[in-house]
């Protein structure tokens, strides 16, 4: 699988105080008490390895760390392994031992329903239950015998981008709701479980503008309030306005992590063209 722009880049192996040794505290404009926070490491990979069922390499040998409190991006070219990862943080596919580790425990030994509610994660294509916004909202807290009272559910729905001084928003078929609303319904869903990670994929690419814009205020508001979020994203502007940092995959391996500036300022080809082709 190296075959493609990681056999390009005449890089390998990268300087001496390569960006992966990145200090938190360097993120610019992160406030002091996230910068504390993100002196954790909430969840770490090590070495994670798939290969496809032809044989063919699609992660070969994932390294990260992602700071507590932090958003940290994950972008690469199409096919570059950035779903491939991020589905892998809650067991949606089956990671080997002790290549994943949450608050420092192997995730292939816990309970998987419990790991996938403290790692929350929402789909590019939001994909809600046959019934009303509310019977999804309380979906997953029901399960764990939690009943979301209205104000609860109109809180959420609020802190997923929602504006609805109807309060009758709730109460509509996830039949009737055009795309962007039924992906924000996805996200208050998500947080109705109180995940400690957050996981998106490409969360807005079906949003306008304004919709885009409030998800992204209230990632960063969840930011602010501890949580930590890993989000993969083609949208460059979007990266340059909510990360902290990110990691740079290309061809199931990482080329580095480091703030987007750091990123765009090494002089590795594939980063170098990806980022004059994104022009930012
Ligand atoms: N279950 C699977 N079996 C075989 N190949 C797979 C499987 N899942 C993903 N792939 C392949 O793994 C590679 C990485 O896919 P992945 O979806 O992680 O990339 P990506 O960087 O998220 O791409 P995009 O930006 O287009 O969403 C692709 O070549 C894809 O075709």
């Amino acid at each position: 699988m190296l075959g493609g722009c990681l056999a390009t880049a005449q890089w390998w192996p990268p300087p001496a105080g390569k960006l992966s040794n990145y200090c938190a505290a360097q993120a610019t404009g992160a406030a002091d008490a996230r910068d504390a926070a993100a002196t954790v490491i909430k969840i770490r990979v090590d070495n994670l390895r798939r290969l496809a069922s032809n044989g063919a390499t699609l992660l070969s040998g994932i390294n990260l760390e992602i700071k507590a409190g932090t958003i940290h991006g994950l972008i690469g070219p199409s096919g570059s392994g950035k779903s491939t990862v991020l589905r892998a943080l809650n067991r949606l596919w089956e990671p080997p031992a002790r290549a994943i580790f949450l608050d420092g425990a192997d995730i292939t030994q816990l309970e998987v329903i419990g790991l996938r509610r403290r790692v929350g994660m929402v789909f590019q294509a939001a994909c809600l239950f046959p019934g009303s916004v509310a019977d999804n909202v309380r979906y997953g807290p029901l399960l764990r015998g939690v009943h979301l009272s209205d104000e609860r559910i109109e809180e959420l729905l609020v802190r997923a981008g929602i504006a609805d001084p109807s309060k009758r928003f709730a109460s509509k078929s996830e039949k009737e709701l055009s795309g962007g609303e039924a992906q924000r319904v996805s996200l208050a869903r998500t947080l109705a479980n109180e995940p400690e990670v957050l996981l998106l994929d490409e969360p807005t690419s079906a949003l306008d503008p304004l919709s885009t814009n409030l998800v992204e205020k209230t990632v960063m508001e969840l930011r602010r309030d501890g949580m930590t979020v890993v989000l993969v994203s083609h949208n460059m502007q979007q990266i340059e306005r909510i990360v902290d940092v990110a990691t740079f995959l290309c061809d199931g391996s990482v080329v580095d992590t480091g703030t987007l500036e750091q990123l765009k300022q090494l002089r590795v080809p594939v980063l170098q063209q990806f980022f004059s082709i994104s022009s930012i």
